[in-house]
């Protein structure tokens, strides 16, 4: 038999828990429970949990406890986002010109590869070796891309704002993170609708391509004033904003419209929120600064255009997809529109015959808002973090398609992450074969106030835990929810109040799974529930009730239940068929509902025991039912 000794033991009263001194270790798992038994408290009214051959157990714990809580272990493990490890440097691909400030940042943590203007064939070849891929507007990001990287691409880093040429449905689907780079560009972009509105408003474009052609044509050009005109900002955000403050300063009256603006933001600035018809009809000159979505696309299209003032001037630094460019045309062939000014177009680059690029009233750029030296470095640099971030396994501060937690909840949270992980692998292994998981019910006791518990890590965690056993999903934060939605699995959350430390954001996590048969029948609630509870304890999670029985196991290794008559001698019996085989006990624990009916007995074991330990274990007269659960 192989020798193992305790060198910490709980014993638990009710709730108090006391810890028995070192020089109480037992030899083996059978005179442990010798020791116990002969105690003068005596074994059966006693949850024990004992940490057998781990001799600096406590300390352990607390130094765990002081690693658990570092925010990148953490959400390495939440979002399973595989960080590179320091000998394996990750590959990043650049796909676009990005500044040199980031790419230094970038070289120091990987293995750079900038290749410009490669087809989506080469890039779909190419993705497959990456782990991140950074790109601007020109690279489509398409399901085929993500597709192709075959699960090694982990992040795609949009260094800029626009994140319509990356798939985002696909990229979410796949568990790949998208971040962007959202504010480095933002006055260099407001900037640039500046100098379109006052350019086009001067016609200084025109006038510079007749003066080069040899011209003086002083009376063609004649310009508008921008003074006491009315602009209509359409979409309000950082850009928006900033083109309105540098708008009023030029004396013009400012509108708004964003359906999602503050108004005391707009308010702040001098800015009146109104309608969309309102901005449009009302206005001088409109410019765009929305994103292109579903919504956003071609809004401005013929009806728009009539309501529009006659005259009006258009100013395009946002999206080119948010005109129909044909009705465009068409308004300023018919004078509704008297001039535009375009950054974006629909197609980049537009096509050599572009009936819009070629309009003489239309002035154009080839998308520049955001190319100033200080927003190309910006950007690279804001974007550079973000992607060695997420290959760190740190969540992003400017993920665009993962739940953003700020980093004192993460760390917060760290203990509960890995509970809540190994909560849903346990659960679902108790579920008996051919039962199909349709609901599962996770009840969160917290003293804290349910506006102050972020719990979407700890959901997916819990999905992460019940998805990945029973199939070949990889779940992350990032495909979490849309994984289980897919699969049909209903993951529904309950709070309840407990008065506990609020130092500690959560007392308790269960686990339930509804309307399934189960393998081990104690694990099942009056109501037919499989239900698992489980708590951190000293920063490491435990198992703490198994159906109605109480037990207190630290959740490590692998664990066995056994459901056997409430009787002195049984840790020992079971103990001493593992030792047969060299399988180490690392924890066990007694729980049971009345005295010398029935008790559940919880084993951690390091090693996997063999087919024929297991039956062993099966045919211990005392033992009705036990199950092995790989953690
Ligand atoms: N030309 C260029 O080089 C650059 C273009 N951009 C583009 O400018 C746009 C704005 O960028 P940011 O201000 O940084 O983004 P932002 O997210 O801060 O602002 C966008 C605003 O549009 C609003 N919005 C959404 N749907 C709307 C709708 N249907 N009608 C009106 N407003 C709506 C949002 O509520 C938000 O306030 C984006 O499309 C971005 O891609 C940004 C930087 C450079
Ligand atoms: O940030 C944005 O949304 C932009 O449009 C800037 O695009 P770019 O990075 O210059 O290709």
């Amino acid at each position: 038999m192989a020798a193992t000794s305790i060198s910490s033991a709980t014993i638990k009263h009710g709730n108090e828990a006391t810890t028995i001194p070192p020089h109480k270790k037992c030899s083996n798992a059978s005179s442990a429970h010798l020791s116990f038994s002969n105690s003068s408290i005596s074994l059966q009214k006693l949850s024990i949990s004992a940490n057998l051959n781990n001799s600096n157990s406590r300390s352990s714990a607390i130094c765990s406890v002081l690693k658990t809580v570092e925010a990148s272990e953490l959400v390495s493990k939440a979002r399973d986002l595989d960080p590179v490890s320091k000998s394996t440097k990750p590959t990043i691909l650049v796909s676009e010109k990005l500044g040199e400030a980031g790419l230094d940042l970038l070289r120091s943590f990987g293995n750079v590869e900038c290749l410009y203007n490669l087809s989506q064939e080469e890039l779909c070849a190419k993705i497959a070796e990456c782990d991140a891929l950074i790109v601007r507007s020109g690279t489509k990001v398409t399901r085929q891309v993500f597709e192709a990287a075959k699960g090694r691409l982990k992040v795609v880093g949009r260094a800029g704002v626009g994140i319509d040429n990356v798939d985002l449905q696909a990229a979410t689907e796949l568990g790949c993170l998208v971040v962007n780079a959202p504010t480095a560009n933002t006055i260099a972009a407001a900037e640039h609708g500046i100098a379109l509105l006052a350019g086009m408003a001067r016609n200084v474009a025109q006038a510079d391509a007749s003066m080069k052609a040899g011209k003086w044509q002083r009376n063609k050009y004649v310009g508008v004033s921008l003074v006491g005109k009315t602009l209509a900002v359409m979409g309000f955000g950082k850009v928006g904003s900033e083109v309105a403050r540098r708008a009023k300063g030029l004396g013009m009256h400012v509108i708004a419209h964003d359906p999602y603006a503050p108004a005391d933001r707009a308010r702040a600035i001098g800015v009146d929120l109104v309608s969309f018809d309102q901005a449009i009809s009302t206005a001088d000159f409109v410019s765009l600064h929305m994103p292109l979505t579903p919504t956003t696309n071609k809004i401005f299209n013929d009806d728009n255009f009539a309501k529009m003032k006659k005259g009006v001037r258009l100013i395009n630094v946002a999206r080119g997809g948010v005109i129909d460019e044909d009705a465009l045309v068409r308004a300023l062939d018919n004078g509704t529109v008297a001039q535009a000014a375009l950054d974006v177009f629909t197609e980049e680059p537009p096509s050599k015959d572009s009936k819009l690029v070629q309009h003489e009233n239309v002035t154009v750029t080839p998308h520049l808002g955001a190319s100033t030296k200080e927003a190309q470095e910006g950007v690279a640099v804001e974007i550079a973090e973000a992607v060695v971030g997420a290959l760190r396994g740190e969540l992003s501060a400017t993920a665009v398609n993962a739940p953003m937690v700020p980093p004192e909840v993460l760390s917060e949270l760290a203990p509960y992450v890995a509970l809540a992980e190994k909560l849903g692998r346990l659960a679902v292994q108790l579920v008996a074969g051919g039962s199909g998981i349709q609901s599962v019910k996770v009840v969160y006791s917290s003293s804290r106030d349910p506006d102050n518990l972020d719990t979407r890590l700890l959901r997916a965690m819990i999905t992460k835990g019940i998805i990945e056993p029973i199939s070949d999903a990889h779940i992350n934060l990032v495909n979490a929810d849309f994984t289980a939605k897919q699969k049909g699995l209903r993951i529904s959350e309950e709070r309840v109040m407990v008065d506990s430390s609020p130092e500690n954001p959560i007392e308790s996590i269960q686990v339930q799974i509804s309307n399934v048969g189960s393998k081990f029948a104690s694990a099942l609630l009056d109501n037919g529930h499989i239900s698992i509870e489980g708590k951190v304890k000293y920063g490491i999670p435990h198992l703490t009730r198994v159906g109605s029985f109480s037990v207190d196991v630290s959740l490590e290794g692998n664990l066995i239940l056994c459901r056997q008559v409430d009787q002195p001698g049984m840790i020992g019996q079971v103990g001493n068929i593992l030792g047969e085989t060299n399988v180490n006990v690392s924890f066990m624990s007694v729980g049971r509902t009345v005295k010398r009916t029935k008790a559940i007995m919880a084993i951690g074991v390091d090693e996997e025991p063999d087919k024929d330990t297991l039956k062993k274990i099966g045919e211990v007269s005392a033992i009705d039912e036990f199950v092995f659960l790989d953690l």
